[in-house]
């Protein structure tokens, strides 16, 4: 086998089919082998044999070793690396495998398959000189195993060498080559997988001396190239956010960062969120206000029955904003009882002005990074409910209402409501800075307006930079009048209904108002209403079933039935007609069941009326 320019591999080779890994000349891999003809090979050949050649096998690459050795071989790449192997490891955990460390020889081709189990056996050609090591030392070697006897001597010496070289410099000397060639070997691996074939020849030779002369390899450049372009369109939509010049220089300075980080960092996710949001935010973006007092007077008159005096308050406030567009404050709060239109009165200014309105709830809020985002350093930060508003509006300019102001809570997490005193100071809130942001963003043109229950839980320090506007509840003939008005066409609107096909008389609604309901506001009242316009959406829907009714005197005659009343309930010539279906007392003790509380003695004052209230046919109060 041994020839007088090089050294000769063995023409059979068990070969070990991969699929992940290239093994190179000269580098050393690992591998990991748990499919069973490369477990046969292992236990077969390398585990068993004795001999020196027994640890040379043929590494074939881009070859996946089936799942049974049943299962018919796949076609073999051609051309694989012949490789000593330098250590088996076995392991039972999760499951039986082993771990190869090979170290590469040179290339062949595969020139005819001889069997294909236990393990994959085949005649094969050489394709690279593999060269003899000189020796330092100039010695000759006594060859024991042929070639491959003469190869180990040489790795062997080389060993021996270092192991000899007692003084520290001479030691690195020798390791130092060594050393050199492992870690050309594993830039290597690194590289083929990205290498184009043309370069592959230049890689793959065998030189003397040096194992690898291959240029020198800039493996970061490439890492910077793959995301390139997607830092760059960053950059770009960061230079045109209009951002104030504190936020864009934090922003370049974070993209400068992320440049260097790679995509598998966790931080790198954090910063593009982070980066993604301040592009995101209107720094600079604003409606137009369209405010004509008139048609606000309109509006708001068309909207909301009677409130007059909450109504006057907010067409002077929006006079005044005409005229003074740069007005700072006063922060408007509406405090009345549920129901009784503030979150919609702030819908409407927000209508009449042209702006984008959005509601934040503050029930139950307790921690101040609700309102001021978590600083970035937290786990799962977020920016607050006035920045995320703001981003969800798109608009640096919109109407927010922070409702229920009175039901902030205060927990060891901070005091939402001192976070609040900076938003709505008009004096701070220019320069308002969340904890995520890291930077202060303008406030000032959003118009802020506060709903409450009532006065005596909102923070003292809270309510005095607040206009209190109460709101108080209605009268039953302002219920009517609301519910005629805005509640019954709005809800028939809703459910798909017309005038023409569900009436619900004055009497009726004051029968709901004071048999079914008992409330300040008229949230239940177009609960009730709704209730009244799904049953009868199901009658429209059923297209009401002719029922015929058998006359005493046998005149058969039609009759609608409505609202399950039995037909023999009704007068025998009064059928009603078919539309519109009018809700009579009957019809509503139908679909509401029993009335809930007992009407009131005529001529008595309201007030007082849910004291004295008594809940009829022990029903509960709604
Ligand atoms: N004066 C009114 N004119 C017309 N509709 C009204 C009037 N008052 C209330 N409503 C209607 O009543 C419903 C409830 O109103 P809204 O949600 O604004 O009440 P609220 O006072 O904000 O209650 P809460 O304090 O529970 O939030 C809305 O559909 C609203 O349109």
């Amino acid at each position: 086998m041994t020839s007088g320019s090089g050294i000769q591999i063995p023409s059979r080779l068990p070969l070990l089919l991969t699929h992940e890994g290239v093994l190179l000349p000269g580098s050393t891999v690992r591998f990991s082998v748990d499919s069973p003809r490369n477990m046969h090979l292992v236990s077969h050949r390398l585990l068993k044999g004795t001999s020196l050649k027994s640890t040379i096998i043929g590494v074939i690459p881009n070859t996946r070793d089936p799942e049974h050795d049943t299962d018919d071989l796949p076609s073999l790449h051609k051309i694989g690396t012949a490789g000593i192997a330098v250590q088996v490891v076995g392991s039972n955990w999760p499951k039986p495998h082993y771990t190869l460390l090979i170290t590469g020889l040179c290339r062949f081709s595969v020139t005819s398959l001889l069997k294909e189990r236990p393990f994959v056996l085949a005649e094969v050609e050489q394709l690279d000189k593999l060269e003899q090591y000189t020796s330092p030392a100039g010695e000759g070697v006594t060859a024991e195993d042929g070639e491959l006897g003469e190869l180990s001597q040489k790795f062997h010496q080389a060993a021996i060498q270092v192991l000899d070289a007692v003084s520290l410099e001479e030691r690195f000397k020798k390791a130092l080559p060594m050393l050199t060639r492992q870690i050309e070997g594993l830039k290597l691996l690194q590289k083929t997988r990205k290498i184009s074939p043309d370069t592959e020849k230049r890689v793959l030779s065998v030189r003397k001396g040096r194992v690898f002369p291959v240029q020198q390899l800039n493996l970061d450049d490439e890492d910077e190239d793959d995301d390139g372009d997607d830092t760059t369109a960053l950059e770009r939509k960061v230079r045109g956010a209009n951002m104030t010049e504190a936020a864009l220089k934090v922003c370049l300075k974070e993209l400068r960062r992320l440049k260097k980080m790679p995509q598998s960092m966790p931080e790198y996710a954090l910063t593009r969120n982070y980066l993604d949001l301040m592009v995101e935010l209107p720094w600079n973006k604003s409606t137009k206000d369209c405010l004509d007092i008139r048609a606000a007077r309109t509006l708001l008159d068309n909207d909301h029955y009677a409130m007059d005096k909450l109504k006057r308050r907010v067409l002077e406030y929006l006079a005044v904003r005409q005229l003074k567009t740069s007005l700072k404050g006063p922060i408007l709060c509406f405090v009345g009882p549920p129901g009784v239109g503030k979150t919609s009165v702030g819908r409407s200014i927000a209508r009449t002005l042209g702006r984008e309105f959005h509601r934040i709830a503050l029930g139950g809020v307790c921690d101040q990074s609700d309102i001021r985002g978590h600083r970035r350093t937290y786990v799962g930060s977020m920016p607050g409910r006035i920045i995320n508003g703001l981003k969800t509006v798109g608009v640096n300019n919109p109407v927010f209402l922070l409702d229920e102001v009175d039901k902030l809570g205060k927990s060891l997490q901070g005091d939402p409501a001192a976070a609040l005193l900076e938003v709505l100071d008009p004096e701070q809130n220019h320069s308002f800075t969340d904890h995520y942001l890291n930077v202060a963003f303008d406030l000032s043109q959003v118009l802020f307006i506060a709903t409450a229950n009532a006065t005596a839980t909102i923070p003292p320090a809270l309510l005095d930079r607040m206009e209190v506007l109460q709101v108080p509840g209605y009268t039953q003939e302002e219920k009517v009048e609301i519910a005629h008005r805005h509640l019954i066409p709005n809800q028939l609107e809703q459910h798909g209904l017309t005038p023409q096909q569900l009436q619900i008389p004055q009497n009726t609604t004051t029968d709901i108002i004071g048999r079914y309901t008992r409330e300040a506001g008229v949230r239940s009242l177009e609960r009730k209403i709704g209730a009244i316009c799904r049953a009868v959406a199901v009658k429209v829907a059923e297209g009401h079933r002719r029922v015929e009714i058998e006359m005493r005197d046998g005149v058969q005659r039609r009759h609608w039935q409505l609202f399950n009343v039995k037909p023999s309930v009704l007068p025998d010539k009064a059928a009603p007609p078919e539309m519109p279906i009018v809700i009579d007392h009957t019809a509503l003790k139908d679909i509401l069941g029993p009335p809930v509380f007992e009407m009131e003695v005529s001529g008595e004052e309201e007030l007082g009326q849910a004291d004295r209230a008594a809940p009829a046919d022990n029903q509960h109060v709604l």
